[in-house]
């Protein structure tokens, strides 16, 4: 078993009968769709929400019920994986590029479960890049006042040599910050942005993190109230 399999099959267990479930996105978020698809096959009843078109793929490939958010009020536990964790549990996240789904997913859960790999758990967040979602309207104009408040490299993601668009049929930029001093601040500016739809800083928001090791062994870890 590996790190990331580790963190996600221990997550799933967590999952309980009648539960609607927030189900994350990317290579961590899938073992724990694994599992869970193992479970409901085996009798768990629970509905699910994908925070991606691949996840939403995902599910139904275990056989996991999917519902529309509009059925309901709020979930009780999503679970998801992250690029950076500090120890505040303040997370980068969008790696993927789902992160604005999987942020309304997160803050309407009563409890957000972070699954992460030990190589994910940082002294300080910024050294991965954080994902800024754009409008595609004017992105020119919201890219160059984004290069006007800070003095750090933007990078335009691309796939497929195009500008990579999110399932929400948006732009990301990613931003070479290296280190974020205060990630509650920056994610407040970046919210004021018009042309800004969100970004992969999540302040506040994971009750747990699940940290998964190479030989296996996993730790939980609650957030301090
Ligand atoms: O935020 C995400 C997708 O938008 C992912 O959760 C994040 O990128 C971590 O991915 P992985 O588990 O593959 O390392």
């Amino acid at each position: 078993m590996n790190a990331k399999q580790a963190a996600g099959y221990r997550a799933a267990e967590l999952v309980q009968d009648g539960m609607v479930v927030g189900l994350g996105t990317g290579s961590t978020a899938y073992y724990a769709i694994e599992k869970i698809g193992e479970r409901v096959a085996q009798g768990l009843q629970i509905r699910a929400i994908a925070t991606s078109n691949a996840s939403e793929e995902l599910a139904l490939k275990y056989g996991i019920p999917l519902i529309p958010a509009s059925e309901v009020e709020r979930l009780d536990i999503a679970i998801d994986g992250a690029d950076e964790v500090d120890p505040e549990m303040a997370l980068i996240k969008g790696g993927g590029g789902a992160l604005l789904r999987e942020k309304l997913v997160a803050i309407n859960s009563d409890r957000f479960i972070v699954i992460a790999d030990s190589g994910k758990m940082v002294p300080q967040l910024g050294q991965f890049k954080l994902p800024i979602e754009l409008v595609p309207f004017c992105y020119e104009w919201t890219l160059g006042q984004l290069k006007r408040n800070y003095d750090v490299q933007f990078e335009m993601r691309t796939r497929d040599g195009e500008l990579y668009v999110t399932d929400n049929g948006n732009y990301i930029v990613d931003a070479a910050f290296g280190k974020i001093p205060s990630p509650a601040q920056l994610s407040h500016e970046l919210k004021m942005m018009t042309g800004v739809v969100d970004h992969g800083l999540f302040v506040d928001i994971a009750d747990t993190v699940i940290v998964g090791y190479e030989d296996g062994r996993t730790e939980m870890i609650e957030k301090k109230h």
